[in-house]
């Protein structure tokens, strides 16, 4: 339950929430191809949403617009009957307005109908209402789209503009959600820090806090959604007192079929500054390591030397196990690797290995599964039904099923730690989707863990600085690149982090 102090700040977040979105509309109007005559119609539901569309619609026709506000539901709250009250204009029942064609073409229709609250299937009157129309936006959420996971209810109306209040939603980032939002522009809201808690007890759907807010000692377990960005995270500088132990040691377990995934990890670890990489890998198939990596240590691994040896050296806390393993090589070093308690990204093989058996990965750091890997691993009715619906509490309950820090990978990569934080990625490239990229990306995870990050910090690091290079690497190669010119960039990507998070 909210508590009253916070309660009492409702009106004058509507209040902001309306004339902020009036303000948005007035702005964006032109872009969207309409006319200062435009007519907008506010489609205002029962709850807060569309109390927020009434107050929308008074600053609107304070400005002079022609706006008409059309009711699918009278007001049941107490601040939505109070917007309502404070409008002085009609309110025509949906049942009885008829727009004309023309009105559909040219005019605008607000779509205040269902915000966080939606829950259920979207009515059919009210969704055919918002379809008709050629222009739309929405207050918070397009009605029928879950603000906390992005799904999207069967008929919703992709909004060109969506008006964010005060702190963006994880449902406006996360697919299919984020693309029936449109451009997604935030209103600025005064929110003191202390209310944000009580807002999200208050409302139905989460909202994303940026990096630097703080987060109350009562939320500490609870489901806690960031917006990943330096400052979330502190990667560490460089000193003139480092030597390369101190930039972290990254072991790869280099595998013999299938060298080149190995390799991208490593190339991954280096290039996102640990100070040194070393790989694993049985002697018959240790020279593609040799010859492609003159900067890294390859350690043949024979009947005299094993893994068990490798391990006798305590500086090689940190492995990424699983690109391009076998399951037979996944099951001759992931279980070695945890029983001497090593930090372990466990990923690709390691991922196959596991499947239908979520708990083979305990004891692992971070797990770095993409959706394909994840149906594997979680194979269950529940998980597969999350992993469809509400990624974000896929990859908390994977994580929390593990114990390990589950990044989700994806075009909206989420990163989960057990603890309940989620972390949303939207900073990356289409240019990813390339073979290999995931590959370089658990080599970074390993040098964030290895200069001494706590995983879930380490594990948004590393997405973040996968996405930068990623962006760069398109940007360099007309938006193609290879997962070669994504590790390529993580240097830069690593530099520009280091700079921002001392802003942040
Ligand atoms: N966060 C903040 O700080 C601020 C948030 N603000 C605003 O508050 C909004 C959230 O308000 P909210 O909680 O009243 O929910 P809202 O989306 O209006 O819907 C609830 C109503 O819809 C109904 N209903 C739901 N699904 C249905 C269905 N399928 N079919 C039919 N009916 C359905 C539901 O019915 P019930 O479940 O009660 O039977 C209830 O009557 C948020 O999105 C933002 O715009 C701002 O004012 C300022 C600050
Ligand atoms: N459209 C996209 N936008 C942003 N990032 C993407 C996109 N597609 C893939 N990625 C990222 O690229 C990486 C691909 O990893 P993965 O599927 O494991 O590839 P591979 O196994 O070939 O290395 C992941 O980090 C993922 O988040």
């Amino acid at each position: 339950m909210m508590d009253k102090a916070a309660g009492a700040l409702l009106p004058a977040l509507m209040e902001q929430a309306g004339a902020g979105a009036a303000r948005l509309l007035l702005e964006r109007g032109p872009e969207l191809g309409l006319g200062e005559q435009a007519r907008v119609v506010v489609l205002a539901g029962p709850g807060n949403n569309g109390g927020d569309g009434y107050v929308m619609a008074r600053h609107l026709a304070t400005a002079r617009r022609d706006v008409t506000v059309v009711s699918a539901g009278e007001p049941r709250t107490e601040l939505a009957k109070a917007a309502r009250q404070a409008w002085s204009g009609a309110v025509i029942p949906l049942a009885s307005f008829q727009p004309d064609s023309l009105l559909h073409a040219e005019g605008i229709v607000v779509d205040a109908l269902f915000g966080a609250g939606f829950k259920g299937d979207l009515p059919s009157a009210p969704a055919a209402f918002l379809q008709g129309f050629k222009h739309r936006m929405a207050l918070d959420m397009p009605s029928g789209v879950d603000g906390l996971s992005g799904d999207c209810a069967p008929g919703v109306a992709p909004c060109q503009l969506t008006a964010a209040f005060g702190r963006l939603r994880p449902g406006q980032l996360l697919l299919p959600g984020k693309a029936v939002c449109g451009v997604v522009k935030a209103v600025p809201m005064t929110m003191p820090p202390e209310s944000i808690q009580a807002m999200e007890d208050a409302f139905p759907a989460a909202i994303l806090r940026t990096p630097t807010e703080p987060v109350p000692a009562e939320a500490e377990g609870l489901l806690r959604f960031f917006h990943n960005a330096p400052g979330l995270w502190r990667l560490p500088l460089q000193t003139p007192l480092d030597n390369k132990y101190t930039r972290g040691v990254v072991s790869v377990i280099g595998g013999g079929v299938m060298s080149g995934a190995g390799r991208l990890s490593l190339m991954g670890a280096r290039r996102s500054g640990c100070g040194l990489a070393r790989v694993a890998v049985q002697a018959q198939s240790a020279m593609i390591y040799i010859l492609g990596a003159a900067g890294a240590i390859i350690d043949e691994l024979t009947p005299s030397v094993t893994l068990q040896t490798l391990l006798e050296d305590k500086r090689r806390h940190t492995w990424v196990c699983g690109p391009g393993l076998t399951s037979s090589e996944v099951m001759a070093s992931f279980p070695v690797l945890l029983a001497a308690k090593r930090q372990v990204v466990a990923d690709a093989g390691t991922l196959d290995w596991a499947a239908g058996a979520p708990e083979k990965l305990r004891g692992a750091a971070v797990i770095t599964p993409h959706a394909g890997e994840f149906a594997r691993v979680f194979n269950t009715p529940r998980m597969l039904g999350l992993l469809k619906r509400n990624r974000p509490l896929a990859a908390l309950e994977a994580a929390r099923l593990t114990g390990a820090v589950c990044v989700l990978k994806g075009s909206d990569s989420v990163v989960a730690a057990p603890d309940g934080r989620v972390a949303i990625n939207t900073h990356a490239s289409d240019g990813l989707a390339t073979a290999g990229s995931g590959d370089v990306l658990s080599g970074v995870v390993g040098t964030c863990l290895a200069v001494g990050m706590a995983p879930w910090e380490a594990a948004c690091a590393a997405v973040w600085l996968h996405g930068q290079a990623g962006q760069a690497a398109s940007a360099r190669e007309g938006g193609w690149p290879l997962a070669e010119d994504v590790a390529a960039e993580l240097g830069r990507a690593r530099g520009l982090a280091t700079t921002l998070q001392q802003a942040g």
